[in-house]
């Protein structure tokens, strides 16, 4: 199959930072034919004319992946080492424009791009980096035959992502792939597919060599389909929904690939009445962040019924406070959602949820003032047990507020989910709070604090929000084949 017919230059230009909207396979800007239309959350504009790739392309990102593969798994650990710092490097030096033509394509908060989530991208590929010259071989002996444990690259991988953090989420599979000797094929999100592209530009500027890292654009169900179900491919890691992770599992199952699936949450935020109040409050409003587009957000508030009445009041009045509007403006917290689908979405969970009997204490639906795809922070209170909005992720500004009247109580309620990524727990009793984490179904428990990531610790969900744990030696141990080599002791016949 030959790389596909190479489109004349098709460029957009966001925020003045101009993005080539062709896929970028084995080294060149190439695209067959069909392009989709990219419009911006932040006024519906369009942004841009992207690439749809098809079967074409993914049979030709597997070709050129698989072509540089043993290239790049025959070089040293510090020779990808340096070249992944020098990718940082780019993403550092090019920080501002990342972050503004990701705030134009995905909507959320310039300033969250600024400080927290472009350095994240850079922290992604240092990070892996250094991990990967510290990786230690295990060495023992058997009865004098030594085993000698490596990792090895295993090859082609393929790496889907969202499009609620995209650049961040993206880099969080591409630098632990890369740094593991493998080459890749990205697809990041058809919502937000323009960093994804500056990317392949950040990383041939730093000298990854064509083939290395594969950008393909276009929509799960055609290229994305194309790619999990591709021979070549041998590893699949996949950020995003669970109906779409059935069907990613059900595609790598006949080639047997392993698989890595970081999917959806329906966290619980549990308050104790030993909490500090003021800090439960401003955990609970933070879950807000993003417009309530985080896969890690602790939508269920559980609290003792004891300072139920006295948390929802300080609650609302904090949430009140939140100022909704453009995600450039510094002074904004909480922006737009990605796409009228996704509102129309959100807005059909709260629609139903009171129909139901539901109350919507705070917001209740899009703030029109500002346009249709600005949904308003939204606490849903009395919903009835087993309630659609207590059970699914609804993935917008919709929080949902339960009581309990005892530690027993609580836990049941925060397990009583199919889900199991996250929770956070509000208690000032450091023994109580020993006592509930150890009970609770969850990848991540965070403690009287939210979000805190350190990218050693192993990061995943339990039950159905994922399948594996990537972070740390994790992410080694996926995007490597592991080998034991076992060396007798006799059998020499030279020496050296
Ligand atoms: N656990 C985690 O770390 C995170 C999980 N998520 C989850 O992601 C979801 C939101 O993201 P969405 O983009 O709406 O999810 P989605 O599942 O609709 O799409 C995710 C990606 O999969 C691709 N895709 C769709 N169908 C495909 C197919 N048949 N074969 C291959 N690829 C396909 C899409 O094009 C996109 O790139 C939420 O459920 C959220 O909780 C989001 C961020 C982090
Ligand atoms: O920290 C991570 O690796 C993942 C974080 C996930 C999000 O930021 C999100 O879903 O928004």
């Amino acid at each position: 199959m030959s790389v596909p017919i190479r489109a004349a230059a098709h460029t957009a230009t966001v925020a003045s930072v101009p993005v080539d909207t062709r896929h970028w396979i084995g080294g060149a800007r190439v695209a067959s034919g069909g392009w989709f239309a990219d419009h911006s959350p932040v006024d519906g504009s369009l942004l841009a004319e992207v690439a749809r790739g098809g079967a074409l392309e993914a049979e030709a990102a597997v070709a050129a992946a698989g072509a540089a593969f043993p290239g790049w798994a025959a070089t040293s650990r510090d020779e990808r080492a340096a070249v992944l710092h020098r990718v940082a490097d780019g993403v550092e030096r090019r920080l501002a424009e990342l972050a503004n033509v990701e705030t134009w394509d995905n909507g959320a908060l310039l300033r969250s791009h600024l400080r927290g989530v472009m350095p994240r991208v850079v922290h992604n590929f240092r990070f892996f980096a250094d991990r990967l010259t510290e990786l230690a071989h295990a060495d023992f002996d058997t009865r004098e035959h030594t085993n000698h444990v490596s990792w090895d690259p295993a090859g082609p991988c393929v790496l889907i992502t969202p499009w609620n953090a995209p650049l961040m989420l993206a880099t969080w599979k591409v630098a632990p792939a890369l740094a593991a000797g493998n080459t890749v094929i990205l697809k990041p999100a058809e919502w937000s597919p323009l960093t994804a592209s500056l990317l392949a530009d950040i990383a041939a500027e730093a000298g990854l060599p064509p083939g290395v890292l594969n950008v393909v654009q276009g929509y799960g169900e055609e290229i994305g389909a194309a790619l999990v179900a591709h021979p070549g491919v041998r590893r699949i890691s996949f950020t995003g929904s669970v109906p779409t992770a059935r069907r990613i599992a059900a595609a790598a199952s006949t080639n047997l690939v392993p698989t890595s699936f970081e999917l959806g949450g329906k966290s619980p935020l549990l308050v104790f009445a030993d909490a500090d109040l003021d800090l439960a409050v401003d955990l609970a409003v933070e879950q807000y962040d993003n417009a309530g587009q985080v896969c890690l957000a602790g939508t269920r508030l559980l609290v003792e019924s004891s300072v139920a009445a006295e948390f929802t009041d300080r609650f609302v009045a904090r949430a009140s406070t939140l100022r909704q509007g453009d995600p450039r403006d510094a002074a904004t917290d909480v922006g737009p959602s990605i796409h009228p689908d996704h509102v129309a979405r959100v807005d059909g969970f709260v629609r139903r949820a009171i129909a139901d009997g539901a109350e919507a204490v705070l917001g209740g639906g899009p703030n029109t003032d500002l346009g249709g795809l600005y949904y308003r922070p939204t606490l849903l209170t009395g919903l009835r047990p087993g309630a659609e909005a207590l059970t699914e992720e609804i993935f917008g500004p919709v929080l949902t507020l339960q009581t309990f009247d005892s530690e027993d109580e609580a836990v049941d309620l925060a397990n009583s989910t199919r889900f199991g990524l996250a929770a956070v727990v509000a208690t000032g009793d450091r023994r109580r709070a020993d006592r509930v984490t150890g009970r609770l179904v969850a990848g991540t428990v965070w403690v009287n604090c939210f979000f805190v990531r350190d990218l050693r610790a192993p990061f995943g969900g339990s039950r159905q929000s994922g399948i594996g744990r990537e972070g740390g030696d994790w992410s080694f141990d996926f995007y490597c084949d592991l080998k034991n080599t076992v060396t007798a002791p006799k059998g020499w016949r030279t020496h050296g």
